[in-house]
């Protein structure tokens, strides 16, 4: 609960008119983001084939796009999303920077034009729980104006050290608060990190084997080097905010779109460690995202024998048993439903992994 409201206002609306803000965020699949530039033609083309094959679509006003077509994507975005059936498919926006001269029409243009179809505004370069408290009270005004009977959420993308350094209260600091996703270079640069890619590791991010002594006490050059993951420390801060707060957590873009081993690799460790899902900035990335952030046949198998072990002969899940020489109890049932959840959740969404995780068969034993 951030200071700045007290627990009896926090679930107030802002604006008089404005929809009740939502006391749980609901855990619609977000596998993959995928970022389009709205003032793109060839790209906005593809938008209408998109819907139905990837979990969230997000017209991008920020970076990426050039400071002159800034108008001509807000209106493409408008023109887009009022002509699109989006059916399970989210509609996402970036707005621009709060200090930026765009906010404030993207805004004022948007939430009239297309807020009832828009699920969520990401805010970048957000430094602190001021500057959701600035986008939520503004959206409030706008929702009331507008009419809408439900709120947009907000996003906020972690790319400042000051963003990093507050990242507890940037995640309480409004009901509206849906996830954080990583912005791997603008961070770097805020930092002076001496990257220079938009994501994933760097080759000189390592740790090397000990020297060895060979049997005549020469020492061995052949020594292993392991490339170290440089957004750990920031990924495993975000998913621990996020999940004190109720919200989902995200890995961002991976901006080698010629190396689809590596971003797999990367969105991969961001699964385990928690995110709910990555961006997606090429139509090639979707099905990364998409099969990364859904678990595996064998996961689920797996987690679904635990669940029945812990629950058989009318168990309640506590206690201890021992499946395939493996202690499981209480903890590890919770561990699997998560994923037990995951899936049901991601079935509603995706006919054709509804139907791999039906036709599991769980043995006993
Ligand atoms: C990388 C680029 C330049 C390669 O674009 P390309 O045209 O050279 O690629 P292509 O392989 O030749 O494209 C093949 C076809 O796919 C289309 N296409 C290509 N991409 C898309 C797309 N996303 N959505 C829909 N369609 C797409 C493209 O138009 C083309 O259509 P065609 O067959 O009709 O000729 C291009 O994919 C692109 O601009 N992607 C989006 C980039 C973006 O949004 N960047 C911002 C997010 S990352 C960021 O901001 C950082 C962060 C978080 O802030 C921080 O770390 O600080
Ligand atoms: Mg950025």
């Amino acid at each position: 609960m951030p200071s700045s409201r007290s627990p009896k206002d926090f679930f107030r609306p802002l604006a008089v008119g404005a929809p009740q803000p939502l006391r749980e965020i609901p855990a619609r699949p977000s596998r993959a983001i995928h970022f389009f530039d709205p003032s793109n033609e060839k790209m906005a083309a593809k938008v209408p084939q998109l819907v139905g094959t990837v979990d969230v679509l997000l017209g991008n006003l920020e970076d990426a796009v050039k400071a002159d077509n800034k108008v001509a994507a807000r209106e493409g975005l408008v023109r887009i999303a009022s002509g699109t059936d989006f059916g399970p498919t989210q509609l996402w926006t970036r707005i621009n920077a709060l200090d930026s001269p765009w906010v404030l029409d993207d805004l004022t243009t948007l939430v009239p034009a297309i807020g009832d179809k828009l699920d969520v505004v990401m805010v970048p370069k957000v430094q602190g729980a001021e500057d959701i408290a600035y986008v939520d009270r503004l959206l409030a005004q706008l929702e009331a104006r507008a009419g809408l009977d439900r709120p947009i959420l907000v996003h906020a993308i972690l790319e400042t050290a000051r963003g990093v350094a507050n990242v507890e209260e940037i995640c309480g600091a409004s009901p509206r608060m849906q996830g954080l996703s990583l912005g791997p270079a603008d961070l770097a640069a805020d930092r002076r990190m001496k990257t220079t890619r938009v994501g994933g590791g760097h080759p000189g991010y390592l740790v090397r084997e000990d020297p060895r002594r060979t049997s005549d006490g020469v020492e061995s050059n052949d020594r292993a080097t392991y490339q170290q993951d440089l957004w750990h420390y920031t990924i495993a801060r975000m998913v621990d905010a996020c999940a004190m707060h109720g919200i989902s957590p995200y890995y961002g873009p991976f901006g080698d779109i010629g190396d689809p081993v590596a971003c797999e690799d990367q969105f991969r460790n961001a699964f385990l460690l928690g995110c709910v899902g990555a961006w997606s900035l090429h139509p090639t990335q979707i099905p990364i995202a998409h099969r990364v952030f859904s678990p595996s046949v064998e996961d689920i198998r797996h987690a679904r024998r635990v669940v029945a072990a812990l629950q058989r002969d009318g168990g309640d899940g506590t206690g201890a048993v021992m499946l395939d020489g493996k202690m499981e109890d209480d903890a590890s049932l919770k561990q699997c439903l998560v994923l037990v959840e995951l899936a049901e959740q991601l079935s509603a969404v995706d006919p054709e992994l509804k139907e791999k995780y039906a036709a599991i068969e769980v043995s006993d034993g």
